[in-house]
């Protein structure tokens, strides 16, 4: 595809964070437009629709790929529903932005990664964010730069004002960690090797059978260590921090101190609430570069491997947390269309 014309989006899933990209590609990033959004609430696409020109409601994923004005699409549909609206997608060979996770298990990516080769090119990109962030950018370029030395351990931390009610145990590996189990392997450029799972008492201010939070040690197969603090009911804040320790220093980064104010005899700065706050940029800068590299024709961000990987070392993550001990992470070869 080389697109003079704007990109015509699908939107499958128009709930918080499908409504949030239709806005998205409707009044902030360039060269695209949302011609049809899905949702199997009816009234819900219907209402999506309505608030953008030019856009048709269906409430079946495959009839909106079907239709003669969508060049492509973006899935923000529950992660079960990802699978089959991946391979509508691939049955009518559409470039698909997928939020994560690309699916919730490894048996069901396997068979995504499998559909994909079958097409002959990379068709996904997996809606890790958190690679469009500018302070991860930074933090990124700092350790290709090779200044610190070689990363040893990264700490990070993943704070939650509360969790939805339908939010499990398991919910806080596969849904929370899953995006520092994604910015592990790329940070270090390593695959996560092992997942340990410590569980210390609930806070009180966690539903009731909630394991929250979670001390999460995932090891890496270049030697490092990335713990993670995941606390989705902290109650004060959203905050996702990281530290790499390095052989000649350190860096950090996520303490969101942009506006100090010094006020009353008190100084101080606020704390984002939740995700589409903190990383309204990352989302900005992710949805702009799949809408610009589909119209040239390519596919960028995180791909399906990535997305099959992550899928499995959060499925080691769950074992871990519901078996207790160590638990390995045993990943397929890397097939050659993502090397
Ligand atoms: N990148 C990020 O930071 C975030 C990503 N997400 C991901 O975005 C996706 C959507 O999450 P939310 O918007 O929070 O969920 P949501 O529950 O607010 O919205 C999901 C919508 O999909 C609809 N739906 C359910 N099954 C469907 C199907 N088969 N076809 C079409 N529509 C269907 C529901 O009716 C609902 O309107 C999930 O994969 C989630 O993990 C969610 C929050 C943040
Ligand atoms: O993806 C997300 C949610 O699904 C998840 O529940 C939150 O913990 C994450 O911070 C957010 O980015």
């Amino acid at each position: 595809m080389n697109r003079r014309e704007p990109l015509r989006v699908a939107v499958i899933g128009t709930g918080r964070m499908g409504a949030d990209h239709v806005r998205r590609i409707d009044r902030v990033v360039s060269g695209a437009r949302v011609t049809a959004v899905v949702d199997t609430d009816a009234e819900r696409a219907k209402a999506v629709a309505a608030g953008v020109d030019g856009c048709a409601a269906y409430t079946d994923p495959a009839a909106a790929m079907a239709a003669a004005d969508v060049d492509a699409v973006l899935v923000a549909s529950p992660g079960p529903a990802h699978e089959a609206a991946l391979l509508a997608a691939f049955a009518h060979d559409l470039p698909v932005l997928c939020e994560k996770p690309l699916t919730p298990d490894a048996a069901s990516a396997l068979r995504v990664m499998e559909a994909e080769q079958a097409l002959g090119h990379r068709r996904v990109q997996v809606g890790f964010m958190r690679r469009y962030d500018t302070e991860y950018v930074r933090l990124k370029a700092l350790l290709e730069s090779g200044q610190l030395g070689r990363p040893l351990m990264l700490h990070n931390r993943h704070r939650n004002v509360a969790s939805p009610p339908f939010f499990t145990s398991a919910m806080l590996i596969s849904d929370s960690v899953a995006h520092e189990v994604d910015a592990t392997r790329w940070l270090l450029g390593h695959e996560i090797s092992a997942v340990t799972v410590l569980r210390p008492t609930p806070s009180s201010g966690a539903p009731d059978g909630l394991r929250d939070p979670q001390f999460v040690v995932l090891e890496t197969d270049g030697g490092a260590l990335s713990d993670v603090e995941i606390f989705v009911n902290c109650g004060f804040g959203y905050q996702v921090q990281a530290e790499v320790v390095c052989e000649r220093g350190t860096a950090r980064i996520g303490d969101g101190h942009a506006l100090v104010t010094h006020m009353a005899g008190r100084w101080g700065g606020t704390i984002t609430q939740d995700w589409t706050d903190r990383f309204a940029q990352a989302y900005d800068d992710e949805i702009q570069a799949w809408v610009d590299t589909t119209r040239r024709g390519g596919v960028t961000g995180p791909s399906t491997w990535d997305g099959y990987a992550a899928a499995a070392v959060c499925e080691a993550g769950v074992r871990a947390l519901e078996e207790g001990g160590r638990v390995e992470v045993a990943l397929v070869e890397k097939p050659a269309l993502y090397r």
